[in-house]
């Protein structure tokens, strides 16, 4: 790879002032060819206006960005690149009248379809139905056809296992996986951290607006420590939130529940030497994880809940691409 104009994603202080709210505040980073990136932030952090951005819907107050080379300020370099670009908005706006196949059969005469039977497979809505007989999920997956069905170089998806069951979220991410061994470029947001985890090579974490943090998935879960939910007695439940390591322990009928962050070990050896009831051990909300390392919930309780909000007039109003 030969520098940044060659890379599928080049973000450069980018910035959205919405007047109130600045959701993105000099916003950098870039995506390497092949890369799985996940940008992670709580609701209202900011994910949906950068993503928005990057495919035009949205003018940038200041900053740039470059996808698969094209300036987002440029409307015929960017048109030109969505061709090879596929995208999966948060808010699904299809024409509720229209059949999923009818949806597919546009969206193939405009940028093609080579692997729509593929996808088909893998995800399954009901594309003989009219749209507005779809699930949540059915629509998500809709979506998922039409992000891959011109087999693009770079996917960007905004939150797209929201409303998929578990099964066909575990389908998405061996999906991602062998994209990513056939050189596909995703980004994708979502506030799942468990969802980053399995799929992406890098995350970028999104707080209050601007990109905090960036690291390989493997050093942030470390650093994230372990949510543990412990049933035992109050002698207990002393012993153990004594432990280094123990953040923000809540008290609960029969026990405790806190985020380690220390040695294992340690933690194990404590329980063993208790008459411990029951315990969990398991990953901390992404909430935990911005309490314990930047030490406020700045950027969720600071987030609106993450409403979808109407288009700003130099928005297109539908995601499509
Ligand atoms: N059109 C708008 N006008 C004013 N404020 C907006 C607008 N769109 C978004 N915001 C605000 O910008 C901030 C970032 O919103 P954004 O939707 O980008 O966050 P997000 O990380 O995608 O959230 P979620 O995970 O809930 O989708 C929020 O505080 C939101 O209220």
């Amino acid at each position: 790879m030969s520098g940044d104009s060659a890379r599928p994603l080049v973000v450069e202080e980018l910035t959205k002032d919405y007047g109130s709210v600045v959701a993105n505040d000099a916003v950098s980073f870039t995506v390497n060819e092949g890369e799985v990136f996940g940008f992670l932030g709580p609701n209202g952090a900011g994910k949906s206006t950068t993503i928005r951005m990057l495919l035009g819907l949205l003018k940038p107050t200041s900053g740039t960005a470059k996808v698969l080379g094209a300036d987002i300020q440029d409307e015929a370099a960017l048109t030109d690149a969505k061709r090879r670009i596929g995208y999966l908005p948060a808010h699904l706006g299809f024409e509720e009248e229209l059949t999923g196949e009818t949806v597919l059969d546009y969206h193939g005469e405009m940028k093609g379809d080579t692997r729509r039977d593929e996808m088909l497979e893998l995800f399954t809505p009901p594309i003989d139905r009219p749209i507005r007989e779809y699930s949540t999920g059915n629509k998500r997956m809709l979506g998922l056809v039409q992000a891959f069905m011109h087999d693009p170089d770079l996917v960007i998806m905004d939150e797209p296992t929201a409303g998929l069951d578990p099964l066909k979220q575990e389908a998405f991410n061996e999906f991602i996986r062998d994209e990513r061994d056939r050189g596909t470029t995703a980004f994708f947001s979502s506030h799942v951290l468990s969802e980053v985890r399995r799929v992406c090579d890098r995350v970028g974490i999104l707080r209050a607006g601007a990109l905090v943090e960036l690291e390989n998935v493997d050093a942030l879960l470390h650093r994230s420590g372990k949510h543990v939910r412990v049933h035992a007695s109050d002698d207990a439940v002393t012993a153990i939130t004594a432990l280094d390591g123990v953040v923000g322990p809540e008290r609960f009928a029969e026990g405790v529940q806190f985020i380690y962050a220390g040695d294992v070990n340690a933690l194990l050896r404590e329980l063993a030497a208790h008459d411990i009831r029951d315990v969990e051990l398991g990953e901390p909300p992404i909430e935990d994880v911005f309490t314990h390392y930047y030490g406020s919930r700045a950027g969720v309780d600071e987030g609106d809940g993450g409403e979808q909000k109407g288009d700003e007039p130099d928005g297109t109003g539908e995601d499509d691409v």
